[in-house]
């Protein structure tokens, strides 16, 4: 018995606070003091309208928001929050409702986008428990507090390149409960999830949730998959700037734990004895102040940034994902000079169960865009440190490979990214669709490689162009368009005409075309000095 009090008493799950006697415990005094300020400084904040949860699809479409990224539907004062409707394909991938045979191989090897569930921890139930010791054989209350649930938390850290290692699941472990003689429940282990620099985390939709509601709207819609997503919407709660414009900015995160005045545990007699006693009214109305202030922290706290977390640097610190619950309160506090024995203390409030959408990508100062086949593979092996797959066929790249340009021993150096070929169609999900084009979002300068060997390379950049979202999109980039294969009939009069009509419509747009050979190292030292301009190293 002595060995395990002492193992209980040395358990780190458990702080230890008391020694034999309620010492710390708080007095009547105190607790009355505690409750008289809730209800005096509080008072109205008692709760507003109960809340409707973020995030559930709702099924009416609308075509013009496929180029807005959210609706504003209702905003305060009628509502709490600015609530928004936003279409369907922001909170989900097209990869993550496709069966298993779907999916293409490429998946497997490399992994640039997963969705996670992260769920943080419950905080642990407070202790009913009395001081008992030889001369008394029920005391003072001493049940010590739930220790609070453990939190989720992201960081970003150099030297990793892929999220292929991520869970699928990561949770934090809940609060353990308190127990007698004053001791608090241990908190629960936080859960730390590390990802590479260049992720992106988004909040998104329960992959399941949405394949579900998806099948049924395919067999009336009929449409492909992508267009379904777009053509329906999810309803959100958002905080933001409420002041003049209404702005949404974060999604505000609900958890489902009990309402202010509920979450009581008894013991020895139930809540209807409880209810029916005006003490217990008279201390609920007053506790009642206490959730309400607890969970409007919580609620300050659980948003999330709408258009997402970019992780473009190291996080020095780790970044808070998920809070975990609070811990409940023990018997101890509810000790008054009216309720000598308490037989109640509160349950821990919830932790929260979301899912992220984790995507990485690259950082890469420039973006080699271009047509399966077009050479863009043999360029980065010619120009950079790089080995991606190089073959006369086509989709030889199926995924992303990056290379470190170098200009030279004192000189700066430039990354460039190689994305598998953009075929026509590719917006509408034709060969490997757009998937990997967020490996070149950041970038600062696309590339744009033609062939000279097709037919009518001017017809390719058209199609690259329209497929990369137009003229407008391309702009907003520095552009260079490399016309390659140049090797190829070069003294054919039709072939060199191939280059002047690029090089004339790019002349309307101030782009800078170079015809180069990767197979046979011709203008590629230029190459590199064109592209380092691009990539805004060198003038
Ligand atoms: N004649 C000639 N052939 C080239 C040149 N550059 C690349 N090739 C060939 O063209 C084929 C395709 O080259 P890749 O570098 O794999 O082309 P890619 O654009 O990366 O192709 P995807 O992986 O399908 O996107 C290979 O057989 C290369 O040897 C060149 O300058 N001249």
């Amino acid at each position: 018995m002595f060995r395990l009090l002492c193992k209980k008493l040395n358990n780190p799950r458990l702080s230890r606070k008391a020694s034999s006697a309620p010492d710390n415990a708080p007095k009547a005094s105190d607790n009355e003091t505690w409750l008289r300020k809730l209800k005096q400084e509080h008072q109205e904040a008692l709760p507003r309208s109960s809340l409707i949860g973020s995030g559930k699809i709702v099924s009416s479409r609308s075509s013009d928001l496929l180029t807005v990224p959210y609706e504003v539907v209702s905003t305060p004062p009628k509502t709490p929050y600015i609530n928004v409707k936003s279409p369907l394909s922001n909170f989900i991938t097209l990869s993550h409702l496709q069966t298993k045979t779907q999916r293409t191989s490429h998946a497997k090897e490399f992994v640039d986008v997963r969705i996670l569930k992260c769920r943080s921890g419950s905080g642990g139930n407070g202790a009913v428990s009395f001081f008992r010791d030889a001369g008394r054989s029920i005391g003072p209350p001493d049940g010590g507090d739930g220790g609070d649930g453990g939190s989720v938390y992201i960081q970003a850290i150099e030297g990793l390149n892929s999220l292929a290692k991520l869970r699928t699941t990561y949770s934090a472990f809940d609060g353990e409960s308190g127990a007698a003689k004053q001791l608090d429940g241990a908190r629960g282990k936080d859960v730390l999830i590390s990802v590479p620099v260049g992720t992106v985390v988004k909040w998104c939709m329960n992959p399941a949730e949405v394949r579900n509601a998806v099948n049924s709207y395919k067999n009336t819609d009929n449409l492909p998959l992508r267009r379904v997503l777009e053509n329906h919407r999810v309803g959100l709660h958002c905080t933001g700037r409420f002041e003049m414009d209404q702005k949404p900015t974060h999604i505000q995160l609900f958890r489902d734990s009990y309402e202010a005045g509920k979450g009581w545990l008894f013991k020895g007699k139930d809540e209807a004895y409880h209810d029916d006693k005006d003490w217990f009214q008279e201390l609920n109305e007053k506790v009642k102040v206490y959730d309400v202030e607890t969970s409007q922290s919580e609620l300050k706290g659980d948003r999330f940034p709408l258009y997402g977390l970019d992780l473009d640097k190291p996080t020095p610190t780790p970044l808070c994902l998920l809070k975990g619950g609070k811990g409940g309160l023990g018997n101890m506090h509810f000790l008054t000079n009216i309720i000598r024995n308490p037989r109640f203390a509160k349950i821990g409030r919830s932790g929260l169960e979301q899912y992220f959408m984790f995507e990485l990508k690259s950082l890469a100062d420039l973006g080699l865009v271009g047509l399966p086949n077009a050479g863009k593979s043999t360029i980065l092996n010619r120009i950079s440190n790089a080995k991606p797959r190089i073959g006369h066929w086509e989709f030889t790249t199926t995924h992303p490979s990056v290379g470190t340009v170098t200009l030279g021993i004192d000189s700066h150096s430039f990354t460039v990214a190689d994305i598998p070929g953009i075929i026509k169609g590719a917006s509408r999900d034709k060969g490997m669709g757009l998937e990997f084009i967020r490996h070149i979002q950041r970038s600062k300068g696309w590339v744009i490689v033609v062939s000279l060997e097709r037919h009518n390379p001017l017809e390719d950049l058209n199609t690259l162009l329209f497929e990369l979202g137009g003229i407008e999109e391309v702009t907003k980039k520095n552009v260079l368009v490399v016309c390659n294969k140049a090797d190829v009939k070069s003294d054919d009069p039709a072939n060199i005409n191939k280059f002047y009509q690029i090089r004339d419509y790019c002349r309307a747009y101030q782009w800078d075309v170079l015809p180069v050979s990767a197979l046979k190292n011709q203008n590629i030292d230029l190459l590199v000095r064109k592209m380092a301009m691009c990539a805004g190293m060198a003038q």
